[in-house]
């Protein structure tokens, strides 16, 4: 039986050991500093077994998955240098930024795999394991950027585990490439989206009419705000050279923008919203599945610390097994919402009665 080892059970690595164990016959192993989340993806079903001791994690392991911040990735494959792996283990990533891994990997001394970088072009504002699910990646492009010398045999057995896995669109891309690409479409507007946010809330300081206004608008130019500091931290410093002439641009784009508007120019003020729209409205459109599944319900859940895995837990110490649980996403309207996904109907309804015992208040979505 082929083994997989996911290194941080997160948003990523959680929805990637969703996938696996859905669509695939491979032995989940899952490693993180943080024994609540293992508790909750090894409750959930999301992996066989959870370690907090990374020589247990990767014994055996035939493909190793870094699924931590990129900082903490580096430090990861370090440790894992020094531990036995099984020959012929091919170690991956799935971190927003490539030169650094990859370089980092190539120069590390007495790795006794191949490394692959890889990233998937899907994710969240929200982090963590209660975040993740098993669609997450389908339709979206995952990057993989092996160096020209990396073994065929290797690119192509992981490509298999994860194109099944996925159902994510695998593309092959230059690391150095990918960070000037993914710099544009996804850091600088990270940042920008944090930047405003910041500018906003000093007014709202003073007057707390700001944020109650704040409507469609601000809400989704701004949804990415709210993503996780470290994570972004790591990859603004891992990604420089990229970001600082993509943050010139942006900033002779507002200038140019300023200056219609100083000098009361209507042509270019026109030009400007026409260009973007015609370009907005021909960016190609990414079909996101929705889970085949008849037998889910979701539960409305207060804002608090622990409440999701403590849901899990309900169901477990029910001997109800849960497929997939997840934070809806992208509905500001329905925050504190859990959807549930259960292998069948009696399961499914056997958890409503639990969770309405509760007094938690169970729906269907219509
Ligand atoms: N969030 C996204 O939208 C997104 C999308 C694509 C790729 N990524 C990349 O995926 C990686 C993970 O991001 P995420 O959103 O899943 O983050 P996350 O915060 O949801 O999960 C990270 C997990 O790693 C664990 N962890 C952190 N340091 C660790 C260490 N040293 N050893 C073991 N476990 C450790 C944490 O406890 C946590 O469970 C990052 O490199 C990020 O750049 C994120
Ligand atoms: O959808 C979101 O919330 C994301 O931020 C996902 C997003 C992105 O910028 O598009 C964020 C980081 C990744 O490395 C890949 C995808």
């Amino acid at each position: 039986m082929s083994k997989v080892a996911i290194l941080g059970i997160g948003l990523i690595g959680g929805s990637l050991a969703l996938c696996i164990k859905e669509r695939t016959d491979w032995v989940v192993s899952g490693y993180d500093t943080s024994e609540e989340s293992l508790a909750l993806a090894t409750s959930a079903g999301m992996i066989d077994r959870g370690y907090t001791h990374l020589a247990e994690a990767i014994a055996d392991a035939d493909i190793l998955v870094l699924a931590v911040p990129v900082n903490a990735a580096k430090e990861l494959l370090n440790q894992v240098a020094m531990l036995p792996l099984k020959e012929g283990c091919i170690i991956t990533d799935v971190g927003s930024t490539k030169g650094e891994i990859v370089a980092h990997a190539r120069e590390l001394k007495g790795l006794p795999a191949t490394f692959i970088g890889g990233h998937p072009m899907a994710g969240s504002h929200h982090s963590g394991v209660q975040a993740s699910h098993s669609l997450l990646f389908e339709n979206a492009y995952y990057v993989l950027t092996p160096l020209p010398n990396t073994p065929l045999a290797d690119v192509e057995r992981l490509s298999r585990l994860l194109t099944i896995a996925t159902r994510a669109k695998l593309v092959m891309m230059d690391p150095r490439y990918h960070d000037e690409v993914v710099g544009a479409i996804s850091h600088l507007p990270h940042i920008i989206a944090s930047g405003l946010v910041n500018q906003i809330s000093r007014y709202n300081e003073q007057n707390e009419w700001y944020y109650r206004l704040a409507a469609g608008g601000f809400r989704d130019l701004t949804r990415i705000a709210a993503a996780h500091p470290i994570m972004w931290r790591d990859i603004l410093l891992s990604n420089r050279e990229a970001i600082l002439p993509l943050m010139d641009d942006w900033i002779a784009e507002m200038s140019n923008a300023r200056k219609a508007i100083l000098d009361a120019d209507a042509d270019q003020i026109e030009s400007f919203f026409t260009r973007a729209k015609i370009s907005r409205e021909g960016l190609p459109e990414r079909v996101q599945g929705v889970l085949q599944s008849s037998y889910e319900c979701y539960v409305d859940v207060p804002d608090s610390p622990g409440m999701i895995a403590g849901v899990a837990q309900l169901l477990a110490d029910e001997k109800i097994n849960l497929q997939n649980i997840g934070v809806m996403e992208n509905r500001e309207d329905r925050a504190g919402v859990l959807r549930l996904v259960f292998g069948d109907s009696d399961q499914q309804q056997r958890a409503r009665d639990v969770l309405k015992r509760k007094k938690f208040r169970v729906f269907d979505l219509d």
